[in-house]
């Protein structure tokens, strides 16, 4: 069906959302446009289709490819970041399976991080900001509040349907592929982790070095290895069954968090303006002229046309 449609698309779209383990298409929307948009990062994880939402368009991109061929560490995220921010986008709801540190939060509840605890390599290119030009961005609150405030709201729409929302929270992002040991998983639970997945980072931080909105939405789906019972440590197949289970609710979610929106009030938060400039000055007076590589200044130019003649 996909190659049926247009491979091009006349208008900005503002808002993305990002499909991570088994939710790798957006069904029940109506496909306008499939595109593949380049990049001086690569090429984004799978092609960005173009959905209509009350006439509001939206893109969608499945974060591990439309297969779920791109292992957690291969995913191109500054490819995927750069992509959407030059069609226009400029918020982005994240989908991610994540395994539970916290007894109260079950298989199947949704949660709303606040916080991130980055337990990735290094492996995974982390920054648009290198090579020639440097650049600070501040990090301290890697999601965002107004947008996590409207997922709320949304929330108290669902509860009808038996879906547990918990709102805040600390995201464990791990290097993985491989799950965490005990020792890890318990270790995490010490710190303060909600929650644990392989995805949140460098996704957020790219994302704030956009100056995109950004917050993930996380769905249990296991509890990981911390709770030692016998046959209860994560493994795919309970992922993928829990995902499977729960994709109904992610689609309720995501249809209330568009229909949100979408509307009129909400405008400023969608060209995410409270972001406008934030990155910018974080770059430009940091490396002087004379130290600025033309190659690292042509790919800033890429996320913000015009930057370099402001
Ligand atoms: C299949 S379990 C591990 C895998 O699931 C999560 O994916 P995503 O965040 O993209 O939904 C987790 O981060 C790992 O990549
Ligand atoms: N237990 C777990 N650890 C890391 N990522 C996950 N994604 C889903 N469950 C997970």
């Amino acid at each position: 069906m996909g190659s049926q449609l247009p491979t091009t698309f006349d208008r900005p779209v503002h808002i993305a959302v990002i499909g991570g383990t088994g939710l790798s298409k957006l069904p029940g929307y109506h496909p306008v446009a499939i595109i593949s948009p380049t990049t001086p990062w690569g090429v984004p994880s799978s092609p960005i289709t173009i959905l209509e939402h009350s006439g509001v368009p939206i893109a969608f991109l499945s974060r591990h490819g439309t297969h779920h061929q791109i292992a957690p560490h291969e995913v191109p995220a500054r490819a995927n970041i750069a992509a959407l921010r030059s069609i226009g986008v400029r918020t982005i709801i994240a989908f991610s399976a994540v395994g539970s540190l916290q007894e109260h939060i079950k298989p199947m509840d949704f949660v709303i991080p606040d916080q991130i605890i980055d337990r990735t390599k290094g492996i995974r290119p982390f920054t648009f900001f290198e090579g020639g030009v440097v650049g600070h961005v501040g990090f301290a609150d890697p999601f965002d509040a107004k947008l996590a405030a409207v997922v709320q709201r949304c929330a108290a729409a669902m509860k009808g349907d038996g879906v547990t929302l918990h709102t805040g929270g600390v995201v464990v992002c791990m290097e993985g592929p491989q799950f965490s040991t005990r020792a890890e998983s318990n270790m995490y639970r010490s710190w303060g982790g909600s929650v644990i997945n392989m995805s949140a980072l460098p996704e957020a931080k790219l994302a704030r070095e956009a100056e995109l909105a950004y917050q993930m939405i996380c769905m249990a789906t296991d509890y990981d290895c911390w709770r030692n019972t016998d046959g209860e440590d994560v493994d795919v197949a309970m992922v993928m069954h829990y995902m499977a289970k729960n994709s109904e609710n992610a689609k309720h979610l995501v249809g209330a968090v568009l229909d949100e929106l979408a509307k009129q009030d909400n405008s400023d938060l969608v060209l995410a303006k409270h972001w406008a400039g934030s990155a910018q000055g974080a770059v430009k007076f940091m490396t002087k002229p004379e130290g600025r590589n033309p190659e690292a200044m042509k790919n800033v130019e890429f996320l913000f046309p015009g930057f370099w003649n402001e």
